[in-house]
């Protein structure tokens, strides 16, 4: 039909030319019989073919249900006048149709691909068409879009499409709509369909897993305030402690890789790239898990300019906190939440005068505070206050280390 389309725009009446052959009674074989393949074949049958099959997944006996007979695809290709294709492209499909599975055919049968580019090899396929092995091709699909090489395109056998199988205007309005709902159900917490990041979404629909994606964040924020000056990474570290966290393991390193990125309150990383961006920036995150008796926590170590930095966390009565700072205990559990400052200095009478004459200097509560027990002479602090510092180099005089952030 195209080629008599295009020969009555030039012109002509070329009534001789178009001999065409009927579907009644021919032989379709549809490899893959999953929703499309199913549709063509209950389609086809209206024109009066006879239906074959081959599906590694749907049972002989649902197709058959639907009218196609399921056999091997050995036995299938000497049986069909047209064979079409409708199965995703992977290794297993690539080059279904090759030059040895067209030797199988009968002498001029025709070939469908609306479904990915490479399925029906296409040096082969120009080769049956040449030989006359193949007597017409129907492609939607090439194996590069837009194909530069226009050989087959340009076949007196071919007829083709810009991959054109979901361009109506209702199919597009489905998948928007379906996009729409998929989002309205990510929002309102129901499980979604088809999802290739599932895992990492799954896992942030319970609120128990909201906390601790919070803590492997709000560590990440944390280790990446300590280390300000030092960066960049080259290695990540998290391990998960205790039975219930074996299955969290991986959404925790991406948490903590997103607190250790992300740059100022503008959205970057997130759960779903972390992990990519980690790996283009040169830096190699190990996941472990180790079962324990005890209660669940999570460790983050990072190593930065040859040294590491270890951060402890858990969740507690659903609230973030920090147990230990580079091997330093808390006495009390730290609260990842607001704005914290954290400094290391030696223990003195004076220091915690001098810290909170600073804050006090520049109009900053002190709203709580922890502190470690002491390791080599030196403890870390933690205060949470109302505000962060506008300069933090006050502070510097009066500890070794000291840092501020917001979570
Ligand atoms: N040209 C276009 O614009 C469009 C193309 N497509 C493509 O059409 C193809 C089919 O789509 P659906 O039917 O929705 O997919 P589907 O997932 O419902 O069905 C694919 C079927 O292929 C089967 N299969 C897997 N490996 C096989 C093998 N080695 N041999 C035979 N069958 C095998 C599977 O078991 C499954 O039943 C996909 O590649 C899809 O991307 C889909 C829509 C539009
Ligand atoms: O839905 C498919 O698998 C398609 O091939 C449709 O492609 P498109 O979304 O129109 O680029």
């Amino acid at each position: 039909i195209p080629q008599a389309v295009m020969s009555m725009k030039d012109g002509k009446w070329d009534r001789k030319k178009f001999m065409g052959a009927e579907l009644y009674g021919k032989v379709l074989g549809i490899a893959g019989l999953g929703r499309i393949g199913k549709e063509v074949a209950t389609r086809m049958q209206s024109f009066g073919m006879k239906t074959i099959g081959y599906d590694p997944i749907t049972p002989p006996e649902v197709s058959a249900s639907w009218g196609v007979e399921q056999m091997s695809l050995e036995e299938l290709w000497p049986q069909c006048d047209y064979i079409t294709v409708h199965t995703p492209l992977m290794p297993s499909t690539t080059g279904l149709l090759n030059d040895a599975s067209f030797a199988k055919c009968k002498k001029g049968v025709k070939v469908v691909n609306c479904a990915r580019g490479g399925i029906i090899d296409e040096a082969a396929l120009l080769r049956a068409l040449e030989s006359g092995q193949c007597g017409g091709a129907g492609l939607d699909v090439f194996v590069e879009e837009p194909p530069k090489d226009r050989v087959l395109v340009n076949h007196p056998n071919v007829i083709s499409c810009p991959h054109l199988g979901a361009s109506t205007k209702e199919a597009q309005a489905r998948c928007g709509r379906d996009i729409a709902l998929q989002i309205v159900d990510m929002a309102t917490g129901k499980a979604l369909v088809g999802a290739v990041n599932a895992q990492v979404l799954v896992s942030t629909f319970s609120p128990d897993s909201h906390q601790w994606i919070r803590l492997g964040e709000s560590m990440g924020s944390v280790l990446k305030a300590c280390t300000a000056s030092k960066q960049p990474y080259s290695q990540v570290h998290v391990t998960s402690l205790g039975e219930s966290l074996k299955k969290s393991s991986g959404f925790l390193s991406s948490a903590a890789v997103v607190g250790l990125l992300t740059e100022g309150p503008q959205k970057g990383p997130n759960l779903v790239n972390a992990l990519p961006l980690a790996a283009e920036t040169g830096i190699t995150v190990q996941t472990d898990h180790k079962d324990s008796n005890e209660r669940e926590v999570c460790v983050l170590e990072v190593s930065v300019n040859g040294s590491s930095y270890t951060a402890v966390g858990s969740v507690q009565a659903g609230v973030p906190v920090l147990l230990e700072l580079n091997g330093s205990v808390f006495r009390q559990p730290v609260p990842l939440t607001g704005h914290l400052l954290f400094f290391k200095a030696s223990n003195s009478t004076e220091l915690l005068l001098s810290v909170t004459g600073v804050l006090a200097a520049a109009g900053v509560l002190l709203q709580s505070f922890s502190a470690s027990t002491a390791s080599s002479g030196e403890q870390w602090y933690c205060m949470g206050i109302s505000s962060l510092l506008g300069d933090i180099g006050a502070l510097k005089s009066l500890a070794k280390e000291a840092a501020q952030l917001t979570v």
